[in-house]
Parts: C-alpha cells; sequence; structure tokens
C-alpha cells in the first residue's frame, strides 16, 4: 500500500436491529468498561420495522476519521465511539478483494482511516434505543470491513462498550447479556437464548407517547441510582438473579401468563429504582401510567395475562400480546383510548400496518365506532392526541450484510455520505 499506488474506496454495509428488555439493565459496576450489576434478557425486534443502516469505508485518501448520522456530520471523538472503532482496529486481518485489486495487510489497518454513515428507520434519541441499534451496526459492520474472526460473543462485548444495551442487538430473537464477574469486562456479553422463530406467535406494539420534557439519559440516571438508590442492591443481588431463570424457562416453554408477569414486574421494579433514586428520576408520564392501567384491568378481567408492557428510559410503552388476535383486542382498546389526533389514520400506525384491518380498523369512523372496552368502568375517558403514533413489530433477526451496493450509504467515487 504505497502512495503512488491508485486510491481505492473499500465499502461494507450492515443492518442491525433494536432491541427491548424484559429484564431490564440498569446501573454499572464499572463506567468506562460498561460493565452492568445485573444480568438483563431482551427480545430484538424486526429490523424492518427498526433498525440502524450503516455503510463503513476505508480508503487511503481519508485524512482522518469521520461519521454521519442520518445525513448529518457528527464527532466521532466520543469515548465509546473511540473504544469501538480502537477493539475493532486490534482484531483486524488481512483483506484482499481481487476483483478491485485491493489487498489490506492486518497491520495496515490501523493506519487506515474510516468514513461511516447511519441511517435509523425511527426515530433516533427518541426513547426507541437507537444508540443500541447503531452501536451494535457500527461494531457489526466494521467487523465485516475488517475481516474480523466471527465470534458474536467478542462483537457482543465490543459494542457492549459503545452502550449497555447494543451488546444485545449482535442477536436475534430473544438476548440475555451475561453480566461477567473480571474485571476487565472479557466475560460481560451477550448470548443468544433462542432465535426469532422459537416465539413468532408474539405481536409488539409500541406506543410512541408524546413528550415535551428533557428525559435524563438512561447514563447519567444509572449512575445517580447506582450512587443513591438502597434499593438497587436489593434488586441486582436478590431480585434479578431468581427473575432470570424464571425468565429462561418462561422463553424456553413459551409460558406466557409467566412471562408476561415477570415483565410487567421488572419494568415496574426498574421504575420503582429510578424512584427511589436522589433526586427521583420520572420516566413515565400520566399517558404511561393509563397505558399500564388499560392493560392490567383487562388481563384481570381475562383471569390470565393477554398482554405483557414494559418501559424503558422514557414514556413510551412497549406491548407484547400472546399472539395476532390479541393483539388486535390490544389495538382496539388502545385506539378507543387515544384516538389519533389528525384524521388519518395511516401516519397513526407504522411498522406493520396490516395489523389495523386485522383490528378491522381501516378507517377513522371505525376507531370513532369502537364499542368501549367491556372491562372499562364508566364514564370512558378518550385521550386524543396523547400518543403521537403506534409502531407495530414483532421478534425479528440480528444483524446482517446488506450484499446489494443501492443499499450503501456512502458514495464510492467520493468516499462520502451521499446526499450530503
Ligand atoms: N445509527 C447510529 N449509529 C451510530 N450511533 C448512533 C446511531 N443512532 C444513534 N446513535 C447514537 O446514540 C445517540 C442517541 O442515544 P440516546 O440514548 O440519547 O437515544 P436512544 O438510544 O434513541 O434512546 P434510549 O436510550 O432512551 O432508548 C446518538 O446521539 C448517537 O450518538
Ligand atoms: C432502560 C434501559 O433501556 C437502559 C439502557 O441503557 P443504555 O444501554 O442506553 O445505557 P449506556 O450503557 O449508558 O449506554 C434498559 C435496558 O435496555 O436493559
Amino acid at each position: 500500500m504505497g502512495a503512488t499506488e491508485p486510491q481505492w474506496v473499500l465499502m461494507a454495509t450492515g443492518r442491525s436491529p433494536t432491541n427491548i428488555a424484559v429484564i431490564k439493565y440498569w446501573g454499572k459496576r464499572d463506567e468506562a468498561l460498561i460493565l452492568p450489576v445485573n444480568d438483563s434478557i431482551s427480545v430484538t425486534l424486526d429490523p424492518d420495522h427498526l433498525s440502524a443502516t450503516t455503510t463503513v469505508a476505508a480508503s487511503p485518501s481519508f485524512p482522518s476519521d469521520r461519521m454521519w448520522l442520518n445525513g448529518k456530520e457528527i464527532a466521532l471523538s466520543g469515548g465509546r465511539f473511540q473504544s469501538c472503532l480502537r477493539e475493532i482496529r486490534k482484531r483486524a486481518r488481512d483483506v484482499e478483494d481481487e476483483k478491485k485489486g485491493i489487498k489490506i495487510k492486518k497491520e495496515d489497518w490501523e493506519k487506515l482511516h474510516v468514513h461511516i454513515a447511519s441511517y435509523n428507520n425511527f426515530p433516533t434519541a427518541a426513547g426507541l434505543a437507537s444508540s443500541a441499534a447503531g452501536l451494535a451496526c457500527l461494531v457489526f459492520t466494521l467487523g465485516k470491513l475488517m475481516n474480523v474472526n466471527e465470534d458474536y460473543g467478542e462483537l457482543s462485548s465490543i459494542a457492549r462498550q459503545g452502550s449497555g444495551s447494543a451488546c444485545r442487538s449482535i442477536y436475534g430473537g430473544f438476548v440475555k447479556w451475561c453480566m461477567g464477574k473480571n474485571d476487565d469486562g472479557s466475560d460481560s456479553m451477550a448470548v443468544q437464548l433462542v432465535d426469532e422463530s422459537h416465539w413468532d406467535d408474539l405481536v409488539i406494539i409500541i406506543a410512541v407517547v408524546s413528550s415535551k420534557q428533557k428525559e435524563t439519559s438512561s447514563t447519567s440516571g444509572m449512575r445517580d441510582t447506582v450512587e443513591t438508590s438502597p434499593l438497587l442492591q436489593y434488586r441486582a443481588q436478590t431480585v434479578v438473579p431468581s427473575r432470570i431463570l424464571k425468565m429462561e424457562d418462561a422463553i424456553k416453554n413459551r409460558d406466557f401468563e409467566s412471562f408476561a408477569r415477570l415483565t410487567c414486574a421488572d419494568s415496574n421494579q426498574f421504575h420503582a429504582v429510578c424512584l427511589d433514586t436522589s433526586p427521583p428520576i420520572f420516566y413515565m408520564n400520566d399517558t404511561s401510567h393509563r397505558i399500564i392501567s388499560l392493560v392490567e384491568k383487562w388481563n384481570h378481567s381475562e383471569g390470565t395475562p393477554q398482554v405483557a408492557y414494559t418501559f424503558d428510559a422514557g414514556p413510551n410503552a412497549v406491548l407484547i400480546a400472546r399472539n395476532r388476535k390479541t393483539a388486535t383486542l390490544l389495538l382496539q382498546r388502545l385506539l378507543y383510548t387515544f384516538p389519533p389526533q389528525e384524521n388519518d389514520l395511516d401516519s397513526y400506525m407504522l411498522g406493520d400496518k396490516s395489523i389495523l384491518s386485522d383490528a378491522g380498523l381501516q378507517s377513522i369512523a371505525d376507531v370513532e365506532a369502537l364499542p368501549a372496552p367491556p372491562e372499562m368502568k364508566a364514564p370512558n375517558q378518550k385521550f386524543k392526541g396523547d400518543v403521537s403514533y403506534f409502531i407495530c413489530s414483532r421478534p425479528g433477526a440480528g444483524p446482517k450484510v446488506l450484499t446489494d451496493e443501492s443499499h450503501a450509504l456512502i458514495d464510492s467515487a467520493t468516499g462520502l455520505a451521499k446526499g450530503v
């Protein structure tokens, strides 16, 4: 690789899903390495609905590392991005592209700079775990470009250093992040429990709740909780270890009743440790509480859980229905209580829109004609505009390489992000 050789651009493009925890990660025992105080379990969401797509390019003509997110250049100087780049570069191997006449030796990767362009097919920094999809995608795609050994445990451990929850987005289906014991973090990585086909009846509906207030970031919120909440010790040492075992059993046996009870209890305990933090952290709002109450009343009236709810560091509700039929009944209840502000159903339901017709909801008139759910006590209040929109999804697959060049977000001729 000399200065006289023609300049080339070598690229790889990948797509990674986001994930939602059903047993939450909250609290670090090491801030720099991102080592958690307990194990956690998540379900990966279908990348067609929520995912990051990232193109990484290397060229001897790039004078520095650069990154564009959703078409805007962002700084790569942050410690987390730098940790991921460093750890992947360390593991880079020889790459040869005979067609393009490119030969990169293992040791050349230390000198080659990269350009990264990423795009999220859902809102960034809106409490929908864009950082999990984004950082997993960055690590996965850099690994492909640099021909890193396909050890998913190791990739997950590197993604963890970008954002803790990102380590779980390296796999599809249900995933467990094992907290590990080692001080250097070498055993803190995610493993796949079952793939996305194991429990494919599940339907996931996300209610994106309108929120004007600025939330406390997960990173600073969990730092404050570790420093001030006595309840967190009890949660991490006593409650979560036994819950993890029960959750693993529930997932393996597709035991929805147990799965739903554990998921709801863990979400509620996570928000309880937030409240136990000084000063207290409030992530849920009145709409979140109304959704919990709607689900609890319905589950109670049926005698057995139909739907599980879980909330991350924000007011959005993630609702997991046991099957499609249940999901349609859930949707009728949600749209009855939270009708759209605008007279447009199409933009009120994103992702798998076919759930609307399955629920018999083709138009606003159908929503207006919905009867009050029988378990609701009169007078039935409606809260138009309190939910911004819904996303209907399902358990999905892990990261993959996109080989079709049309998906690339970097122009191979200029080496810059397309459309900027
Ligand atoms: N596709 C991406 N590629 C690389 N980094 C990303 C990507 N998407 C998001 N990020 C990083 O994650 C940050 C947003 O993370 P933040 O935790 O604020 O929001 P979130 O992950 O969407 O929500 P939450 O963590 O509350 O669920 C961005 O500022 C950026 O640094
Ligand atoms: C509530 C959570 O979503 C917290 C996620 O925290 P992050 O992974 O965003 O935090 P950092 O490791 O500091 O980047 C629960 C979870 O995903 O398990």
